[in-house]
């Protein structure tokens, strides 16, 4: 037998995994690394965060990145040079996590890789009949794997599309698998770049969990701060859109598209969410300039109200009540006061933080690559059932070391 299968044999046997789960989002903020102790699969998993480190992206992996980043037209040589870039870099990056930590490689069973997203493309956005959903993330797994002598998952997301779905959000599975609780009735809530949710009623039934984005995050607070301070990549602590006042007419054009009324669930990137975006509907509005906080206040409430309206009509015809809902948040936005402040103002839900479960908000996606891993190489068959977009198919790309 080939000596990589018989270790993931062997693997796949353990009682418990340890897996790196690493996350770069649409923020460019950095690489999230989550060593977990994965024990059982499914709806039995148990997770322990043994290490959690965000290491920041440089200013250069940023301009490389941005250079193509959720662009339509680049240039494609930049493109095949960075995906091999970084990988490289993800591999450094994890190396310098273990040996900061003494951890040796062969302490570490699986790496689960979700690399960098630089285009997603749902057919709602392409709109080119003949092509599937699309989405693109880059930094090739065979560059971890072998800089850094552990078995690799990489590429998670087209499985998701090739079974059907739109190859995200891909939470639901491990905030099923994890928070999924008979007798309560979750939210789970990730404000990123972009934001989605998981809807776990009490029933713990998985035909009646489903998951969306919702729309913007921080990706557009995030540009125009930049925009208006170059020095700042964030309005920290919203300290400068709580100076500010909502423009309802920009506030009013920013909510008119017609991603807010596609059915769910429905993905969506930065792609749609860009500077065009706002310039238009600043356009639209007949705003020709418009300071700083009164734009980002506007921003911060354009995402508050999305992310509460699509919680509201996604559940608006069914029986199930929000009042009797916990909406546990993670991901960056937790940490901006005002969009929080107004999101418990719009929903009736009680707020939580996912931290409060045993998972830190900023370490959550990155864990949820682990679990990924973790059901591919060791998971039993699970069923979501047929509807929304939720397809029971084990996902990610193996490369070996050697
Ligand atoms: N103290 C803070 N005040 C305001 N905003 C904050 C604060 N801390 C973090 N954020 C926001 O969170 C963002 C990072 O969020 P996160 O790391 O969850 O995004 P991501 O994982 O890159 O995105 P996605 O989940 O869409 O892929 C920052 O860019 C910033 O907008
Ligand atoms: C294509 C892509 O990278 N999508 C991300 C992004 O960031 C948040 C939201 O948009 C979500 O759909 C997804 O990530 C998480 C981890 C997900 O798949 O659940």
């Amino acid at each position: 037998m080939n000596k990589n299968i018989s270790a993931l044999y062997q693997i796949a046997q353990k009682e418990t995994r340890k897996i790196i789960g690493l996350m770069s989002g649409t923020s460019l903020d950095g690489l999230d690394i989550a060593l977990c102790e994965i024990s059982g699969s499914g709806q039995n998993t148990a997770v322990k965060v043994a290490h959690f480190e965000t290491i920041d992206y440089s200013e250069e992996i940023k301009i490389e990145i941005r250079k193509v980043f959720a662009k339509k037209e680049i240039d494609f040589q930049h493109l095949v040079l960075l995906n091999e870039w970084i990988g490289i870099l993800h591999a450094e990056m994890i190396n310098s996590f273990l040996k900061k930590r003494n951890i040796l490689s062969d302490e570490v069973d699986l790496i689960a890789s979700h690399g960098q997203t630089v285009l997603h493309a749902p057919k709602f956005l392409h709109q080119q009949e003949k092509f599937p959903n699309a989405t693109l993330q880059i930094g090739d797994g065979d560059h971890i794997a072998v800089k850094t002598g552990i078995i690799t998952l990489s590429d998670f997301r087209q499985k998701h599309i090739a079974a059907g779905g739109e190859g995200a959000p891909l939470a639901v599975y491990g905030d099923y698998f994890l928070f999924g609780k008979k007798g309560e009735n979750r939210i789970m809530l990730n404000m990123g770049g972009i934001a989605n949710f998981t809807f776990l009623p009490a029933s713990s039934n998985a035909e009646e969990t489903f998951v969306t984005d919702t729309g913007t995050g921080n990706t557009l607070i995030d540009f125009f701060t930049k925009q208006y301070y170059p020095e700042k990549s964030y309005d920290k602590d919203a300290e400068i859109a709580q100076q500010g006042t909502v423009n309802q007419l920009l506030l009013d054009n920013l909510k008119d598209n017609a991603f807010f009324s596609q059915e769910f669930p429905k993905t969506i990137g930065p792609e749609l969410f860009s500077e065009a975006y706002v310039k238009a509907a600043l356009a639209k509005s007949a705003i020709e300039t418009i300071s700083a906080p009164n734009l980002l206040a506007t921003l911060t409430r354009f995402s508050a109200e999305t992310i509460a309206e699509a919680i509201y009509y996604s559940v608006k015809d069914s029986a199930f009540k929000l009042e009797n809902f916990k909406i546990y948040m993670s991901g960056g936005g937790t940490h901006n006061p005002l969009l929080v402040k107004w999101l418990k103002e719009l929903l009736p839900c009680t707020f939580r933080k996912t931290d409060e479960l045993g998972i830190s908000g900023d370490a959550k996606e990155a864990v949820l690559f682990a679990i990924l891993a973790n059901e591919t190489v060791a998971g039993e068959d699970f069923n979501f059932g047929s509807h929304k977009g939720i397809p029971s198919v084990t996902m990610g790309k193996i490369s070996f070391p050697n």
